[in-house]
């Protein structure tokens, strides 16, 4: 389990994270929703070391995350971080290296998930000839090269058409049955619904709602608030 304990992380007079305390269960999909410079991100950046909490914590399996763990943990960074003159299947065998597989084990995984993709044709290709969509997938990739335990995505639907959606959610579904544990953020609320088994909602840096989905959609019955309006149309003609 990742757990957040009380994390916060003030950028001078901006408190990023303000006492936010969730976990994040193995084996589901948690969808991280919050309006724009909730801390999403912030939260996000504290598991992999790339902002350092003023106070609190941000541990796995009960103890602090070392870079041993990190090596294990994938990562989807919202400013997203390939090398765009690299070739495909070149930079996912650097980068999995990196995470210390060995060549052949990383070739094996980018492979599969090349095939998977539907980006086998391309994977000598410079990246930065391939399209916005097929570069997020290539981005996805190389968050599984080392078969993370942990996968941590920014934003990663931003910008796929709906194909590509739904591929993207097949796949972590299928990760998340197969054990992995996974936290994605987005503001596509129906997405979230249907892909998550559970959320955490944050405003201001702290947690205003989280846990089991269907939980919390017993605990409020009333889904839809119908608003009728009487009067003269508001709308300049
Ligand atoms: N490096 C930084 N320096 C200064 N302020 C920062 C920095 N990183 C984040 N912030 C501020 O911290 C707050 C939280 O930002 P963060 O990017 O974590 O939000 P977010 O929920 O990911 O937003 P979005 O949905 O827009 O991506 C914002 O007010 C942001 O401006």
């Amino acid at each position: 389990m990742l757990a957040f304990d009380s994390a916060v992380k003030r950028f001078g007079p901006v408190a990023a994270l303000d006492g936010c305390t969730f976990g994040v269960r193995p084996g589901r999909i948690t969808g991280f929703l919050g309006p724009n410079g909730a801390g999403k991100t912030t939260a996000m950046r504290a598991v992999f070391g790339l902002v350092r909490l003023d106070a609190g914590a941000v541990s796995w399996q009960g103890a602090p995350i070392t870079g041993a763990e990190r090596a294990r943990f994938g990562y989807m960074p919202e400013e997203r971080g390939l090398y765009p003159r690299m070739r495909v299947r070149e930079q996912l065998l650097y980068l999995g290296q990196l995470c210390g597989r060995t060549n052949s084990d990383v070739g094996r995984i980018a492979d599969r998930w090349l095939e998977r993709l539907g980006l086998a044709d391309r994977a000598a290709d410079r990246v930065d000839t391939l399209s916005h969509g097929n570069q997020q997938r290539v981005q996805l990739i190389a968050a599984l090269v080392n078969e993370p335990e942990l996968l941590v995505l920014d934003e990663p639907f931003s910008g796929l058409d709906p194909i590509a959606m739904a591929a993207m959610a097949d796949l972590l579904a299928e990760l998340a049955a197969a054990g992995a544990t996974v936290l994605f953020s987005s503001h596509q609320l129906d997405l979230v619904e249907d892909l998550c088994e559970d959320v955490v909602i944050i405003d201001h840096g702290r947690v205003v709602l989280a846990g089991d989905l269907t939980d919390l959609r017993a605990a409020v019955p009333q889904r839809f608030v119908d608003i009728r309006y009487r009067g003269p149309s508001p709308v300049r003609r």
